[in-house]
């Protein structure tokens, strides 16, 4: 059984999917101490949360079994995604099922603090009339400063639009024409905070955009601006809020996320001019049923068909393309794999060369595979599609990789040159028909072997009775031979023979095969 851990508010939707899924198990499990989680997450191969539970480095230490955190939302700055990716974890989140919901919860706080609804909510209820302090101001036709044209980001300038503001957008990774085509101005940060009425912060929690709203950039801003969090708690500084409206040059802040959540005590909220939400940016039906759809299928479908989607540590491979590229992906971990068993010393440089009709072919995830399988041999823990990338650097091997049209001899054909002190090896595979994987050169030999199982790689003089003698050897220890393939030296006397055994060969009698005449080397290899 699959066991999936669910240990933030799932919409019933993706609690439901699970359910219904055969072969998996789920326990809904909210509001878990730390302690809590780390006490039981060593069950669970997933993990559902949304911007509750943290997944830290402790807690991915704990999930022995460990194999997917999804993220039913977008934020994963309660994950700590660089361990995640050493532990071989995938980290899944659900990029688009809320953003409409999102941005549409920025537009009604913007619209409830020019209009002051909370206040005046919270003022009847108290029965007092309070009309003439609680006037506001149009938005019509006042600028919108959105810093951040993302998914969210450019919904709010689009629901602005319709409001008839005037946008202007802060985002320097996306092109300005790219901004201008949508139809809004693209100004510098500086240019946004001089021109602005309201703005509203649309970036993810980075180390760079923490604190982006501090002190130095409420000092350029318009006397009367007013603020708008939906994004992330600290990207707006909440002590240098405090201050600016203090002082007066903010006239309000709509925030929906908190520097700690909960806030408990913020002295902001002494203040009348700040309205908030307790991050409800994503709190609605029809988003929590997207995400939590979403979310489920991520997870099942990486847990039952291996097939990666909107993950955030790994390239995803869905459905199509994973049926096109698979077999590759699959002879490429497996000619790592003999690669490293080949090599003779510490592996310094990768080559991967694509030779052939790929085009159109998005390759990294079989150079992904390729890294897995050079590098499981290799190291003690787990490699996997995950973490393979940042092992091949951590470990100092520098990856290259090239691509062809010129095909060869094979219409498709992967070549791996792994370098070490003591030279080079030269393996290429390839896939025939649909989907046989076959290496078809090994150095200067020319050959078809299937890798996998327990192989024999023998070279030997390419004289008559020596793979008898070889046959004879291995018979009279009473091992089998399941296939045997031979190939030959471009222009030379060796032979390369692969034997594949129905069991491993044990060491003695690989010291014997290594003492026959004519054999000049045995490696015993496992694919
Ligand atoms: N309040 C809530 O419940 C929710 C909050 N969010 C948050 O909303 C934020 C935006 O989400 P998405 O639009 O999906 O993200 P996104 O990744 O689609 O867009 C973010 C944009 O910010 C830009 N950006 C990055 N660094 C920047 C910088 N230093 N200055 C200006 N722009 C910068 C990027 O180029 C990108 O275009 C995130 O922080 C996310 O966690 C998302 C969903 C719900
Ligand atoms: O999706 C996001 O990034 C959100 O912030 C939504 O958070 P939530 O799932 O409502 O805790």
């Amino acid at each position: 059984m699959i066991k999936v851990l669910v240990s933030d508010a799932l919409g019933d939707a993706g609690i439901q999917i699970f359910e219904e899924t055969e072969g998996i198990d789920v326990d809904v499990n909210t509001g878990l101490s730390p302690r809590e989680l780390i006490g039981t997450i060593g069950d669970y191969d997933a993990l559902v949360i949304r911007s509750a539970t943290r997944v830290t480095e402790e807690v991915l230490d704990a999930g022995k079994k460990l194999k997917v955190v999804g993220r039913a939302g977008i934020g994963l700055d309660n994950v700590d995604i660089a361990a995640a990716t050493k532990r071989g974890v995938v980290v899944m989140n659900t990029p688009t099922g809320n953003v409409v919901t999102t941005a549409e919860h920025a537009i009604a706080m913007m619209m409830a603090l020019t209009r002051n609804i909370p206040q005046g909510t919270l003022s009847l209820k108290a029965g007092r009339w309070d009309k003439k302090k609680l006037q506001g101001r149009e938005v019509y036709n006042k600028i919108l400063g959105v810093i951040g044209f993302g998914k969210i980001g450019s919904i709010v300038a689009d629901r602005a639009k319709g409001l008839r503001m005037q946008v202007v957008i802060y985002d320097p990774f996306v092109a300005p024409e790219q901004i201008e085509k949508a139809g809004f101005e693209s100004v510098t940060l500086d240019e946004l905070y001089r021109r602005a009425d309201y703005i509203s912060v649309h970036v993810p929690k980075l180390k760079e955009t923490t604190g982006l709203l501090n002190k130095a950039a409420f000092d350029k801003m318009k006397d009367g601006v007013m603020i708008m969090n939906c994004a992330r708690g600290g990207i707006v500084d909440e002590d240098d809020l405090h201050e600016a409206m203090k002082s007066g040059r903010v006239a309000g802040a709509a925030l929906d996320v908190f520097e700690a959540e909960p806030p408990g005590e913020c002295r902001l909220f002494e203040l009348d001019r700040i309205i908030c939400t307790p991050h409800l940016g994503a709190s609605t039906r029809e988003a929590q049923t997207n995400v939590a759809v979403a979310v489920a299928r991520q997870i099942i479908s990486y847990l039952t068909s291996g097939t990666v989607i909107n993950a955030v540590n790994v390239p995803s491979v869905a459905g199509d393309l994973l049926k096109k590229i698979g077999p590759y992906m699959e002879v490429g971990d497996r000619m790592g794999c003999l690669q490293a068993q080949l090599a003779d010393g510490p592996v310094k440089a990768l080559t991967i060369e694509y030779t052939g009709d790929f085009k159109g072919m998005d390759m990294a995830p079989v150079s992904t595979a390729i890294l897995k399988g050079l590098l499981t041999p290799m190291v003690k823990y787990a490699v996997n599609f995950v973490n393979a990338p940042l092992v091949a650097k951590e470990m100092g091997i520098k990856v290259t990789e090239s691509t062809t049209s010129e095909a060869e001899d094979y219409t498709h054909l992967i070549t791996l040159k792994v370098g070490t002190d003591a030279g080079e090896n030269v393996v290429a595979g390839t896939i025939i028909g649909r989907s046989d994987i076959k290496v078809v050169k090994i150095n200067n030999f020319r050959l078809e072997l299937v890798p996998e199982g327990h192989i024999l790689l023998i070279f030997n003089h390419d004289r008559p009775g020596a793979i008898g003698g070889i046959g004879t050897t291995l018979g009279r220890h009473n091992i089998n031979i399941g296939r045997m393939h031979v190939g030959q030296e471009k222009d030379g006397d060796h032979n390369i023979i692969f034997l594949q055994t129905d069991t491993p060969v044990p060491s003695d009698v690989i010291e014997e095969l290594r003492s026959a005449q004519m054999v000049n080397s045995v490696t015993p290899l496992e694919l």
